[in-house]
């Protein structure tokens, strides 16, 4: 959790939040991360190895959310031998899944810069990319945190790739993502889940959390789909 806390209290990441009136009050489509700092949150972590290592290190230390994913539901890695971790940071989930079902061949995909400065793990591969190009080919894909991060049409054109890179008869895309409700604010975990909102809000152009209405209709109605998705 303190790597989590390092990044969010940096001033790149605080900065922006003094910009979130202005993102709900116009909809520009620029950040306020961009606005703040000059750059969509990727590219600043590009030229930025100080605040990519920042990124990386808290991404990897959400991995409690790997484990409750994998032992929660274990089922979704039934049949899958070769599995690519599309955003996958640094390969820690990964190295974690590997631990779990050892017979799974697993590929960290992400940035070049992002896994050019990955460690090596067991039964891990790092490639470097760019999702809305092409994700290397797998039984399986696997997506966490990262839909959020993008609009309904940039997620399609990433769950397009997905597809375009699993097993055509078996394959499958495994999405991990947070699911609000309007009524959120009630429940216990609700207002974690809105603040997460608001951290989309901030940081990316048009990144959001989604209720399971929005979700549904990303992956069964909208017009953007491919018929056979
Ligand atoms: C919010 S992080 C998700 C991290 C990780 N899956 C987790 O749950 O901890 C999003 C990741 O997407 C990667 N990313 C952003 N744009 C990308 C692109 N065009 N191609 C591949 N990866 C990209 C970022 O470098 C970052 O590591």
């Amino acid at each position: 959790m303190a790597s989590f806390v390092l990044l969010e209290s940096s001033p790149t990441m605080l900065a922006p939040g003094h910009g979130l009136n202005t993102r709900v009050l116009e909809s520009s489509g620029i950040s306020p991360f961009e606005v703040a700092n000059g750059d969509d949150v990727w590219s600043y972590a590009e030229a930025n190895p100080g605040h990519s290592e920042l990124i990386n290190e808290a991404m990897a230390c959400d991995a409690s959310v790997t484990r409750a994913t994998i032992k929660g539901c274990p089922e979704m890695f039934d049949g899958v031998e070769h599995l690519v971790d599309v955003g996958g940071v640094n390969g820690t989930a990964l190295s974690l899944v590997v631990k779990a079902f050892p017979w799974i061949r697993c590929i960290n995909f992400d940035l070049p810069h992002v896994v050019a400065a990955a460690p090596k793990f067991d039964g891990v591969e790092n490639v470097g990319g760019d999702m809305f190009m092409s994700v290397p080919n797998a039984d399986a894909a696997f997506l966490m945190w990262v839909l959020h991060d993008w609009d309904e049409e940039e997620c399609i054109k990433i769950l397009k790739k997905c597809r375009e890179a699993i097993l055509e008869d078996k394959g499958k895309v495994i999405i991990v993502e947070a699911v609000v409700e309007e009524d959120d604010k009630h429940e216990e975990f609700g207002v974690v889940r809105l603040m997460l909102d608001m951290v989309m809000m901030a940081h990316t152009n048009k990144g959001k959390e989604r209720s399971l209405k929005e979700w549904s209709y990303m992956f069964f109605e909208s017009p953007d789909l491919p018929d056979s998705t």
